[in-house]
């Protein structure tokens, strides 16, 4: 039928058998023989690999609709109960609905009380206080910023706040289902290719004790959405929830109180871990590189002042160029969400069946030697024009592209941005003293986040 060229693999394993931990590098690896589209089988899932900036538009921006569905398993049915929520949900019209409203409210737009910037800077606060008390001991910085991270998305998206005074239970819900992130990726790829293997130990007790962490979650959000239910009388809509009921109370298709429930836990599965390891990976490249932090804060210093606001607009070039290289060398999601084919459809001259599961390896075009010159070079000074300004690269696709990429791009690029320009603005961020080069292989898994390291950081 014309099927884009591809490994054969074993039957009924595919070609599990010849995957690496980092399985974008394994496909990477494979496109040098197969192409930028290539056709193989992981477990019974027939799979498209894309791997050039060229395929990856055409597929998810010039076909973008027939290449909208997401890839279901039995996995995603249950996190999900079918297909409920924005990260599982198709088809392309009742998603594009969804997707319309809640871009709109996590952008701030229907929402009263502060910005998006304030609110986030609040957080930011929080957290440098935090880092003061660590009075330049070693520490992992993973759990204060998870809350602060947290408490943004919480405060937008329902106004709660993850900590222990306000809501304990939310909290440990958060820091659970990041743990699940970063270890349960063998269980999620074994049930979601061999379904009766959750049947069997030690899958079993894992997959069970993941069931039971999304039933806990599901009671928390129930609480909070009949609670908001109550309030919203009486204000005006003050987070993502709020505007999400109004469109219950007028009764628009698709606005159901169940819908809202996976919504908000889509929100915080998606964009917890992934900008905190964002964030993280940006300050162990400091460690590395102290040429690069002594560049920045030097920037930082002409620009904004040992004690100036911090706020979106400041300019800082190099910082930015430095950023967006973290985002190259290290992207959070190295291949993306993995969408499906929507029909029988024919893609740069072969036949993909309905239904085929599509992979874009964005971690392939970020080391494409044919877009950035020595692609495993760590340098900023690419992403700098002539007159050292800072040049935003359409080849970094981090967030993916096209109509379905990532709905929190917005906030993600406003939280890193603040979140790191401040921190280096009060703070040289050092190695501790055990191991003063950190490990810059990142661990595999859902989201590709540092192994933990022990920063210290010394107040300027
Ligand atoms: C550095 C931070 C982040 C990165 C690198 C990232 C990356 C991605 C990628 C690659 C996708 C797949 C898009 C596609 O299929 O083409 C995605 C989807 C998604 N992301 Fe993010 N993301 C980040 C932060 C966030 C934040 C802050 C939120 C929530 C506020 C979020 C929520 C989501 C959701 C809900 C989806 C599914 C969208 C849909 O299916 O329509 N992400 N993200």
């Amino acid at each position: 039928k014309n099927l884009p060229p591809g490994p054969t693999g074993f039957p009924f394993l595919g070609c599990i058998p010849y995957l690496s931990k980092y399985v974008e590098r394994t496909f990477s690896q494979w496109s040098k023989t197969y192409g930028p589209v290539m056709f193989l089988k992981i477990g019974n899932q027939p799979t498209v690999v894309l791997s050039s900036f060229e395929a990856i538009h055409q597929a998810f921006v010039v076909q973008g609709v027939e290449f909208s569905n997401r890839y279901h398993t039995y996995f995603t049915k249950c996190s999900c109960e079918g297909g409920f929520g924005i990260l599982f949900l198709h088809p392309y019209k009742s998603w594009k609905v969804q997707r319309t409203f809640g871009f709109r409210a996590l952008m701030g737009k229907g929402l009263g009380g502060n910005s998006i910037e304030t609110r986030i800077l609040t957080q930011v606060e929080v957290l440098l206080q935090h880092l003061k008390q660590k009075n330049e001991q070693p520490f992992l910085l993973e759990d204060d910023l998870l809350a602060s991270v947290a408490n943004i998305i919480g405060d937008i998206i329902m106004k709660e706040y993850c900590d222990k005074e306000q809501n304990e239970k939310l909290l440990n819900y958060v820091f659970e289902s990041v743990k699940s992130i970063r270890t349960s990726a063998f269980v999620f790829m074994a049930v979601s290719m061999f379904p009766w293997i959750r049947f069997f130990p030690p899958i079993c007790g894992q997959f069970n004790e993941m069931k039971k962490g999304m039933k806990i979650g599901s009671d928390i959000f129930n609480e909070i959405i009949e609670q908001h239910l109550k309030d919203s009388e009486f204000h005006e809509a003050r987070d993502f929830t709020d505007l999400f009921l109004l469109e219950y109370k007028r009764n628009t298709p698709g606005f159901s109180k169940k819908q809202l429930l996976y919504y908000l836990k889509d929100l915080i599965a998606g964009g917890v871990e992934t900008s905190v390891s964002s964030i993280r990976w940006m300050c162990l490249h400091m460690v590395k590189y102290p040429e690069i932090q002594k560049k920045i804060h030097m920037e930082i210093d002409s620009v904004i002042g040992p004690d100036g606001n911090v706020t979106l607009s400041c300019d800082l070039p190099y910082t930015k160029a430095f950023i967006q290289e973290v985002f190259r060398t290290s992207p959070p999601a190295p291949i993306g969400v993995p969408r499906a084919t929507t029909e029988d459809l024919y893609f740069m001259g072969y036949f993909i069946p309905k239904n085929t599961q599509v992979m874009a390896n964005l971690w392939h075009v970020h080391h494409d030697p044919t877009i950035w010159p020595d692609p495993t070079r760590f340098d900023p000074e690419r992403h700098l024009d002539n007159n050292r300004q800072f040049v935003k690269s359409d080849k970094i696709i981090a967030f993916s592209i096209g109509p379905r990429s990532c709905i929190g791009e917005s906030l993600a690029r406003k939280e890193i941005f603040l979140f790191f320009v401040s921190i280096l603005q009060k703070f040289d961020v050092c190695g501790n003293k055990e191991h003063p080069v950190p490990c810059m292989k990142g661990a595999p898994g859902i989201v590709y986040s540092p192994y933990p390291y022990k920063f210290v950081m010394k107040l300027r």
